[in-house]
């Protein structure tokens, strides 16, 4: 199955989308015409550009208000026609998208429309052209592809064909169950673009808010299903328009539109497995089974400091690598690993980012199949040497600075920690911490749809509703992706200025990456008294905050004193109950979190995070003053 996509998805002139679209690896695309002409070279010099990038041209769009005009506009409709069918011949492609019309003098009548489509037609035919139409969310007339299938299927022509669009079905709220009885070869086109559920004008919600299949709430899949069910074999195309992509980088945005293909083609073969769909077989979307390491790259001075952090917080030094300066620091099934070797990726990162968590861990079922479904959807296998003794463990480059490596129970990756560790023989020390329940990662907000993307179309996970966290230098929007058991939980945390704690980690850190990390214990208060013996010091929590939350929730007097003494913070939804305590940060901004989930609780405090944020601005530096 070939794939397209609309030249205005992405930012950038006509040269450098084609290069981005290429090197993404699509096989053709749509040319816009307000790309086409506000670019300076010939139609033919267009094409033969476009041709060597590897690209073709699937379809020219849009040519709007055609049908159901009276005389004289009618005769200028098709004249305006004829001169784009010229320049179609000179750009070398057969394909125009006529949209429904709003053109105020437009008829309606599906036959005087169907009649205007067939002379089209045989206008179309004497140049070996074909023209698709294509229904409007806000069309005059016609707003629902059942119509315009009604008026393609009575123009009776085999040069006019339907063009379906998800957009326009899917905003419309119709049924795409209803595109499975339309002969496929009468489809000569599918446009696909995904939306975020926002109450709107259509046409301003289709103009500015599209984004690429599965980073919205649409059912792109079931459309695509639908489509599928046709028969149809033609290419399958992006037609996003998105105020941030066409500001974005060309390569990125290119990129998560070629990874949502993917994602999309597979999920469609998978839920019809009786139908013939010609894309490459992958491996199903990956169960994560935990997170089975943190990583810091970390020079000697900033090491003691994470040590000491470390050890407040319970943790002890169970392993030093067998070849590297790189240590094992474990509590319950936590596993934090930190190496200050001054060779390998774990360097790298160092000199580019400082003190920062350069590696994630995940437990997977299978390492290889992950790294496999990882690469067809678009990321970069990651390899570096592997010393005598060592494990090659199976990795990737994450969306940001960072590193996923993948453990599975099922070679000797499990014993990784045997293999290449020497105990430390430390005693054991608890504070009660058992595994990791989130890792939070920051990043600007123009990149939180490309990170969610990457995880939601490689794991089987779901996204939570986006939560705006109002910090004093601004937003901050903040999403969940959470595996069905929730052993991979994470948080994305979209900066929109560096005035933010949030971005200006990302600012001061020269990248987005992990900002927090946050620990499950069971019993929080346990927790909290076993801390205080071992010298950790929580982030301070005001008094205006628990008097708040004693209003708020309706709560016992001493039970609230029982968490401002030690600074615990507390939410609750319809299931359960949650608490937190944050360290204070260290490094650019980076800290630890420790939570307790009772009763299922399915959130992450977010109530409470502009009090946790302005607490943490408390603390940060100010110009001419030390650090409290
Ligand atoms: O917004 C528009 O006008 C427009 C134009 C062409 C399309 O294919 C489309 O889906 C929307
Ligand atoms: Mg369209």
């Amino acid at each position: 199955m070939k794939t397209s996509i609309a030249t205005v998805c992405i930012a950038g002139d006509l040269r450098e989308k084609l290069a981005a679209i290429a090197a993404a690896g699509f096989d053709g695309i749509e040319i816009f015409e307000q790309d086409f002409i506000t670019f300076d070279a010939s139609p033919s010099e267009v094409g033969a550009m476009v041709r060597d990038h590897g690209l073709e041209i699937s379809l020219f769009q849009p040519f709007r208000d055609f049908e159901g005009l009276p005389e004289p506009e009618r005769a200028r409709a098709f004249d305006r026609m004829e001169r784009k069918f010229d320049l179609m011949q000179e750009l070398g492609t057969d394909l125009v998208l006529v949209c429904s019309s709003v053109h105020p003098k437009a008829l309606g009548g599906i036959d005087r429309m169907a009649a205007d489509f067939a002379e089209l037609g045989a206008r179309a035919a004497a140049r070996g052209l074909r023209v698709g139409f294509e229904a409007l969310a806000w069309g005059k007339h016609v707003w629902d592809h059942r119509d315009a299938w009604e008026v393609v299927r009575r123009a009776d022509h085999p040069n006019i064909g339907l063009i379906v669009d998800s957009f326009h079905t899917l905003g419309r709220k119709l049924d795409p169950e209803s595109i499975r009885r339309i002969p496929g070869d009468k489809i000569f086109f599918v446009q696909l673009a995904d939306a975020p559920l926002i109450e709107m004008d259509l046409l301003y919600w289709s103009r500015h808010f599209r984004n690429m299949p599965g980073e919205g709430d649409l059912d792109v899949t079931g459309f695509m299903r639908a489509v599928a069910a046709t028969g149809y074999d033609g290419p399958i195309s992006l037609e996003v328009f998105n105020d941030q992509f066409r500001g974005g980088s060309p390569r990125a945005i290119a990129l998560d539109g070629h990874r949502s293909l993917v994602w999309l083609m597979d999920q469609v073969k998978r839920a019809e497995p009786d139908i013939a769909i010609d894309v490459p077989d992958i491996p199903p979307r990956v169960t994560p089974e935990g997170v089975a390491f943190v990583e810091f790259a970390a020079n000697e001075t900033e090491a003691d400091t994470l040590r000491k952090l470390l050890r407040s917080l319970g943790f002890r030094l169970a392993g030093r690598h067998i070849a590297k300066q790189v240590e094992l620091w474990q509590q319950g099934e936590i596993r934090i690993v930190l190496n200050t070797d001054p060779e390998g990726f774990a360097h790298t990162s160092h000199i580019a980012h400082g003190l920062n968590v350069c590696d994630v861990g995940l437990a997977v079922d299978s390492a290889a199949a992950t790294v496999e479904r990882a690469t067809a959807l678009g990321a970069t296998p990651f390899r570096q040497p592997v010393g005598p003794g060592e494990l090659e463990i199976p990795a990737i480059r994450g969306v940001g600075s960072g590193l996923l490596h993948f453990i599975d129970g099922t070679s000797d990756l499990a014993d990784v920690w045997k293999t290449e560790f020497q105990p430390a023989e430390e005693p054991e020390t608890d504070a009660g911490l058992v595994r990791i329940d989130h890792i939070a990662q920051t990043m600007n907000y123009e990149e939180m749809l490309t990170w969610s993307l990457f995880y939601t179309s490689l794991f089987d996970t779901r996204k939570q509703a986006t939560v705006d966290v109002v910090d004093p230098g601004g937003l901050v929007r903040s999403q969940a992706i959470e595996s069905p058991d929730g052993a991979l939980r994470v948080t994305l945390n979209g900066a929109e200025t560096h005035r933010t704690f949030a971005g200006r980690f990302i600012a001061d850190s020269f990248g987005s990456s992990v900002q927090h990390v946050a620990f499950a214990t069971d019993d929080i208060f346990a927790t909290a008294e076993a801390l205080e013996k071992t010298g950790f010091q929580a982030l301070a929590m005001p008094e205006n905050y628990y008097d708040d939350l004693a209003a708020r929730l309706g709560l016992d007097a001493d039970f609230v004193a029982g968490l401002q003494a030690h600074n615990i913070l507390y939410d609750e939804d319809a299931d359960g109950a949650f608490f937190q305590i944050y360290s204070r940060s260290f490094g650019d901004g980076i800290f630890f979190e420790i939570v307790q989930r009772k009763h299922g609780y399915g959130g992450y405090g977010a109530p409470n995070a502009p009090f946790r944020v302005a607490a943490q601005r408390r603390m940060m530096p100010q110009p001419g003053m030390p650090r409290r």
